[in-house]
Parts: C-alpha cells; structure tokens; sequence
C-alpha cells in the first residue's frame, strides 16, 4: 500500500471524539472524500478509505480530482453528534478552503455539511482556480439545484450510489448467468443499501434479505422493498412494526445465514472476514460499501472462487454524479445524471469481468491494475508553478 500524502489528527475538545483527515492524492490541488462518523473509525481505516477513493475517482474517469477521505470516532447517533462534526469541519477548514472537497459518508449526511460549509462561505469547496472558472461556478449552480431533486421519491444523491451498485450487480450477473433469477441480500438500509435494494427490485430481482443496525429482516419470496424504505428512519433503520407478518426477523449478525446468489454489503468496512469468509454462500459479491472485506477475508473469497464487483467500481455513484455536473460533462438533469451512472457501472464492470476471465485473476487484483492512479497529481501538486495558492 503506498503512503497517504497527508494525515492530519483531530483531538475534540468537548468530548473523547477523535477525527482524521486523509488525503491520498490532489490533482491540480483538488481531492475528494466522505466523511464518515462511527465509534469503530481509526485512523487506519481512514488511511485504506482514501486509498480506495483515490482509485475512484480514476474508475469515475475524472481528471480534476484526487482521493481523500475524513472519519470521527464517535456515535453518529449521539445527541451532540452534529455538534461534534461541526466542530470537526471547523478545524478542517482551512483544508476544506483550498480544494480539501469533504462531502457525507456512514453516519453523516450532505445537507448538514453544507449547513456548515455555508455558515463559513463555502458553498462547495474548490481550488483557487476553480472558484475563478465561471463553468466549474455554473456547475456547482445546478449540482446545488439537483441536490433538491428526486427520482423514485428519493433525494437524488441518496440514490447515485446504490443505483450505480444495482447497475454494476445487473452488469456482473448477466455476464454470469444471463437472464437467470437471483437471490440478494443486502447489509444496510442507509442510503446506499435502501436505493440499490429498490433498483434492484425494479430490474426483476428477488431481494430476500436487509439488514440494518438493529436487525435482519428476511423473506424467501422477497421483501417489499418500496414500503421498508417508506417506514426507515433517519438512521437507515426498519421499523418492524411495520414488516408483513410472513417476514422473518434475526439478529443481524446472522446475515450471512441467508441463502443467496448476490450478496451486497453496504454498511460497515470488513465485515466479511477470516471468522466468517466461509459462511459467504453467495457466488457474486457487490461492494457497495466501501472496504467491507477484510485483506484476510478477501484471500479466502478469493480461493474459493466467488466473483466480486469491488468497492471503486461498484460505488462511484456519488463521485461521477458530482464530477460530471460540476465539471460540465453531462446535461444536468437527473435522468442524465443516472443514465450516466448507468453506463459508467455497466461499462466499468463489464471491463473488469472480461479482463478477470482473459488473464484468469481475480476481480479485485485486476481493478487495481486497470484503475491505478498515476503519481502525477500528486508531482503536479507539489511542483510550485502549479500550486494552488490563495491561501
Ligand atoms: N452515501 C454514498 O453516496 C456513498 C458513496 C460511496 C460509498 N458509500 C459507502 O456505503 C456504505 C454505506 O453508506 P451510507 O451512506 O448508505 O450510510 P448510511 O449512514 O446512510 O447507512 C448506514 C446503514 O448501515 C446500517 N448499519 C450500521 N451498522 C450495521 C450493522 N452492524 N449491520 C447491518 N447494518 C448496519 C445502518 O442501520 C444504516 O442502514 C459506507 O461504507 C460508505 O462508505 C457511500
């Protein structure tokens, strides 16, 4: 794994919070990432986040950005949990104002980082050169107008990103089994799990099992994904009380229990691991998470021959929706923005099987190859006559 170019530590004053600021790369001075708050974050997961980001963000075709990625160590469902991310933001600041580009994760969402971010002038963060191009200040216009939009009642960033895994999930089982019926079970009911749920109940699949913070839920026949996500709260979490009476709720640390061709974790990093790699009875992983298996865990899906979609091929969603919009590439409306996903997913995907069946390797060993970052953004990055420098 190569070094992160930069790691800077957060103390809370307030409380025993503790965050991180990871970036892997810049390109022309500019990175992006989540943040994420949870009380399992360390500053190693950070490190492997910014990593995968970094790789995504050349999966997602940019050429403006490089990979970073932020994490609190603290219960996202705390009282004063958005006051501990404010006051996180507000040390990251002068990061954030020179193209440090900090957007929702697990455990936070958009809106209330842009609350922050506006409170201090910031409407998206962006390099010195960028807030002087009046294209990149259009695009932001209208990402900030498509922000409001719905598509299937959802909020249109809720849905980039599980969309794009359900496009990516479709992509990989067609190429392997072709119009064969499939079983799912998704880990997470957050914005990624429930939209990539919904899709991919609307491409005809049978989605048997959910799990959230609190519980699994299961159906043999299928869930009703539309009305789960009618009654989720703010957390991601199922309200039980309104599951039909043929359901069947476990603990949710029996997810892998269920018997299923797609599995799709979209919740925490490594859970799939050495303890339980050989309970997967899946044959197709999505990652719509991002690092949801752990290096050991992987070496044993690996041996046992289950194919995989990994976390920077399969959940790119958010990233491309804020690249092409931002950037200018695509028409800004919401049907384009997915359509775009669509293709970029499918593409993606379908690429990474046929290489993975030409050179007989795994899926994951040959994404690293074909998405990896060159070290240039980082060399452009540090040379002065292209330095950023409004600070
Ligand atoms: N939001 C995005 O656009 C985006 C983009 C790329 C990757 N991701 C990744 O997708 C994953 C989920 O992100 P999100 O934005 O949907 O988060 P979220 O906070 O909206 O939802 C998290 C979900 O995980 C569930 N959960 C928590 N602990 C669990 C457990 N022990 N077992 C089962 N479920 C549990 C929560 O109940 C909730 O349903 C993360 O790995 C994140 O990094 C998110």
């Amino acid at each position: 794994m190569i070094k992160p170019y930069l790691v800077v530590e957060w103390n809370d004053t307030e409380t025993d919070a503790q965050g991180w600021l990871v970036v892997h790369n810049f390109v022309n001075g500019y990175t992006g990432g989540g943040t994420r708050m949870h009380p399992s974050v360390t500053k190693e997961e950070v490190v492997r986040l910014a990593e995968a980001m970094a790789y995504k963000y050349v999966a997602s075709e940019s050429e403006t950005t490089g990979g970073c990625k932020s994490g609190i160590a603290y219960d996202y469902k705390a009282p004063d949990a958005s006051a501990v991310l404010r006051r996180f933001l507000i040390a990251m600041m002068p990061y954030i104002d020179i193209g440090v580009s900090l957007g929702s994760d697990l455990g936070t969402n958009y809106e209330a980082i842009l609350e922050i971010y506006h409170e201090f002038g910031i409407d998206i963060p962006m390099t010195k050169s960028m807030k002087q191009n009046q294209n990149v200040l259009q695009g932001i216009k209208r990402y900030d107008e498509l922000l409001t939009t719905r598509m299937d009642g959802l909020l249109l960033n809720d849905v980039v990103t599980g969309y794009g895994a359900a496009f990516s999930a479709d992509e990989a089982w067609t190429l392997k089994r072709g119009q064969e019926e499939a079983k799912v079970v998704i880990q997470g009911f957050g914005s990624v799990g429930a939209s990539c749920a919904l899709k991919l109940s609307q491409l005809g699949y049978k989605i048997v099992g959910i799990s959230d913070a609190n519980l699994l839920v299961t159906c043999d026949e299928g869930l009703g994904v539309q009305k789960l996500i009618d009654h989720k709260n703010e957390y991601g979490e199922m309200d039980e009380t309104k599951f039909k009476s043929h359901y069947t709720v476990r603990s949710n640390t029996e997810w892998l229990d269920v018997d299923c061709d797609i599995l799709i974790p979209s919740a925490l990093e490594d859970v799939i691991n050495k303890h339980n790699a050989d309970m997967v009875k899946a044959n197709l992983i999505v990652e719509a998470a991002n690092i949801p298996i752990s290096s050991e865990g992987d070496e044993i899906i690996k041996q046992r021959g289950i194919d995989i979609v990994n976390d920077f091929v399969a959940n790119l969603g958010a990233i491309r929706f804020y690249e092409t919009v931002i950037f200018g590439l695509i028409n800004p409306n919401s049907q384009a923005v997915i359509d775009d996903i669509e293709q970029l997913c499918r593409k993606n995907t379908h690429h990474l099987f046929e290489k993975s069946k030409e050179q007989s390797s795994y899926q994951r060993d040959v994404a690293y190859e074909i998405f990896r970052p060159s070290a240039s953004g980082l060399l452009e990055y540090m040379e002065p006559s292209q330095m950023d420098t409004s600070y």
